[in-house]
């Protein structure tokens, strides 16, 4: 039988492979800059923040999913390691193994949600940021606040709020399905 293809669907993904599976756009494991770009393009972001994010990710992550490896110029990413990419100042929602922890996952709403139980403004957003923030860790920090900004700019809704069912979209991996259906069906119009 021919091995099942990676997908954000596949039940044998655990909670952050599926978060990263979207961007392996030929599904052979490991996400090249240029595939973290086309990913990005394809659910709406411009060229510009294409560029500086698939830059970014792939230099800041290609590593530590590549233990004992020598470091590639080609800043690959292996999808079965990405727990190992992980960093400190997050929410906790992914556990050390990059499973889904769905007490983390209310604690943002019951923690951060003032205005709207279900969702979350740019100013409660940023407040969650500051209060997850490590002592002595601003590499973490910077990764959470442009993860989260990201977030805002390309999926937030007409009244300029992140609803909850966005957000677990983003811890499994079908955000990015939908942001792509409804890019290429804006761009039709
Ligand atoms: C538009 C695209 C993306 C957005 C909006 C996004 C957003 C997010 C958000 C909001 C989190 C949760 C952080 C937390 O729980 O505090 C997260 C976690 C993470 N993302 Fe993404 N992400 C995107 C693409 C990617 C890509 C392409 C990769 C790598 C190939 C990646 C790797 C990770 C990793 C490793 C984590 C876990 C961080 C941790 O818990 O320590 N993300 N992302
Ligand atoms: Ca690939």
């Amino acid at each position: 039988m021919a091995a099942s293809p990676i997908s954000s669907e596949s039940p044998k993904l655990e909670g952050l492979q599926k978060h990263v599976a979207f961007f392996d756009l030929n599904q052979d494991g490991v996400i090249y800059p240029w595939e973290t770009f086309k990913g990005l393009r394809l659910i709406g972001s411009g060229v510009l923040l294409s560029t500086a994010l698939s830059f970014f990710i792939n230099v800041g992550f290609s590593q530590s999913t590549r233990p004992g490896k020598f470091p590639s110029l080609l800043f690959p990413i292996e999808v079965k390691n990405i727990k190992l990419a992980k960093h400190r100042s997050d929410t906790g929602v992914y556990d050390t193994e990059g499973r889904f922890v769905p007490s983390k996952f209310e604690e943002i709403f019951n923690k951060h949600a003032n205005t709207h139980p279900n969702a979350l403004t740019y100013g409660e957003l940023k407040e969650m940021t500051k209060a997850n923030r490590e002592p002595k860790d601003l590499t973490g920090w910077i990764f959470s606040l442009v993860e989260w900004k990201v977030l805002y700019k390309l999926a937030k809704d007409k009244n300029d709020l992140v609803q909850k069912e966005t957000i677990r979209g983003v811890y499994d991996g079908s955000l990015f399905e939908i942001l792509k259906n409804e890019h290429s069906a804006y761009k039709k119009k």
